[in-house]
């Protein structure tokens, strides 16, 4: 890989993993959110969902510490449009609930090669039963001391990893599952995010990058975005 930021967003971007995700159900801390968004980011996901109240702000770059930039989320006012969506991105998705409970599946024991959503619940009051409704399997992390849970953002990260790992032995990471024209966006505002923001301002498109991230564009793109 050529180390420059063109290249190395490309290769993050060609690894990208759109039928892994992971939605949070309530969880309403800030340092819980920034740090799931970060673990999926890590783990290549493309999408994260919400059950988030829509009068309130979703995270900021100072607390995601930039992941959230290279992550798609979608907030949702329920759990039922959250697994709605998520089944329409994939209709084969598997939804995996964590949920303490005895007849919960120990989550190794999972095929995270398959289209896979890990639903994880608020922090005082866990996965709701709605969200158990939709849930194909139980999944819990067994424990041996003397807590009764894990934090959310330590659950979903050993789930996530654990994922990750199996995609890794599969050879998953070696596809490119991340549609042309997203990508291209995300590289274009990575590479160029000043022109990008013009392009935004002037309603124009952005133009083709070439094999090291330059712009490829004429005459009349520049004076476009300079006069229009
Ligand atoms: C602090 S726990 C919630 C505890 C809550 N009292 C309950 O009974 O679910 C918050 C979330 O973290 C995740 N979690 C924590 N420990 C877990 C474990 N051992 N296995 C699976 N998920 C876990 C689940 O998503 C859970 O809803």
């Amino acid at each position: 890989m050529e180390n420059t930021r063109y290249h190395r967003i490309k290769h993050v971007l060609d690894r990208r993993q759109t039928d892994l995700t992971v939605c949070l159900e309530d969880v309403h801390k800030h340092h819980n959110l920034s740090a799931i968004v970060r673990s999926a980011d890590a783990v290549g996901c493309h999408n994260v969902h919400a059950v988030w109240p829509q009068n309130q702000k979703w995270l900021t770059n100072n607390t995601s510490g930039g992941s959230k930039n290279w992550i798609a989320t979608h907030l949702h006012k329920d759990i039922n449009s959250a697994v709605a969506m998520m089944r329409q991105h994939n209709p084969q998705v598997q939804i995996l609930a964590t949920n303490l409970c005895p007849d919960a599946v120990d989550y190794r024991e999972i095929d995270y090669t398959l289209p896979t959503a890990i639903i994880v619940g608020q922090e005082k009051t866990g996965i709701s039963p709605q969200a158990l409704a939709h849930a194909d399997k139980n999944i819990i992390i067994p424990m041996q001391g003397m807590a009764q849970s894990l934090n959310v953002s330590v659950a979903a990260a050993l789930i996530l990893f654990e994922a990750q790992n199996q995609r890794l032995q599969a050879g998953l990471y070696e596809r490119t599952m991340l549609d042309e024209s997203i990508k291209h966006k995300m590289l274009f505002e990575g590479c160029h995010p000043i022109i990008a923001q013009k392009c935004k301002e002037k309603s124009q498109p952005y133009p083709a990058l070439d094999e090291n991230g330059e712009i490829i564009a004429d005459d009349e793109f520049w004076h476009k975005l300079k006069h229009a």
